[in-house]
């Protein structure tokens, strides 16, 4: 598939939600975080909201469930037309009987680990998922900075991928920006996700280019 850049509307106008989308036309995909303060410490939005954003964007939704219980919630995700769904697996109690119900309601199944979290808890279930995503800073905020802790657990994540023989896509969110995307595509992340870098810019739609551009040399599947 290659490099794909899904923004976060995290700090973007959500007043605006769905204009705010339209001023991304270069994205794969929009990354929507879900967060209900207790699995993290903030609050966003929820269902309702991302079931009309997904009848209004012209991009797919990739939606993050920062979240307790998403054997629970993940599933009605999916049916409310999330094309893409991120669970936890410090939070999910049966992760791969949620990755089959996800997969099974059409949605590509997602699981993130939180910057502590071994990149071997995933690795018996890689070959139920369709993306991992390794967060690159504490969940819960945008605008952190970047953990360079995580590098080591991109390249291990992707060694695993590659010897399993996998098409497993691996995300990288938090602190992702014109100054770390290089690392991260070296690395082996092929999805990343950024909010603050790309929505603090004039024009935000750039940014997803220049993003694009940065990883895809770094990867070496540049032009
Ligand atoms: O999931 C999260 C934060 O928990 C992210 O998606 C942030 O929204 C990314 O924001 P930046 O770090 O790129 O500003």
């Amino acid at each position: 598939m290659g490099i794909q850049i899904t923004p976060s509307v995290l700090n973007a106008d959500l007043a605006r939600l769905a204009d705010e989308v339209a001023r991304i036309p270069s994205a794969d995909w929009v990354h929507v975080d879900v967060m209900d303060n207790h699995f993290v410490p903030n609050l966003t939005l929820g269902l309702p909201v991302v079931e009309s954003l997904a009848r209004r964007s012209a991009l797919p939704i990739d939606a993050h469930l920062m979240i307790e219980d998403p054997d629970r919630w993940a599933p009605a995700y999916a049916e409310a037309g999330a094309g893409s769904v991120t669970f936890h697996l410090e939070a999910a109690a049966a992760p791969v009987r949620l990755a089959r119900e996800l997969r099974a309601k059409g949605a590509r199944a997602s699981m993130a680990l939180k910057p502590a979290t071994p990149v071997e808890a995933a690795a018996t279930m890689l070959g139920e998922l369709d993306m991992l995503l390794l967060m690159t800073v504490e969940p819960g905020f945008g605008g952190q900075k970047f953990l360079e802790l995580c590098l080591p657990k991109i390249r291990r994540a992707r060694e695993l991928v590659s010897a399993a023989g996998l098409e497993v896509w691996l995300q990288v969110d938090g602190g992702v920006s014109v100054e770390t995307v290089e690392r991260c595509a070296e690395a082996g992340a092929d999805v990343f996700v950024a909010g603050s870098a790309v929505y603090s810019a004039e024009d935000p739609d750039a940014v997803v280019e220049q993003l694009r551009g940065l990883a895809q040399g770094a990867s070496g599947a540049g032009a």
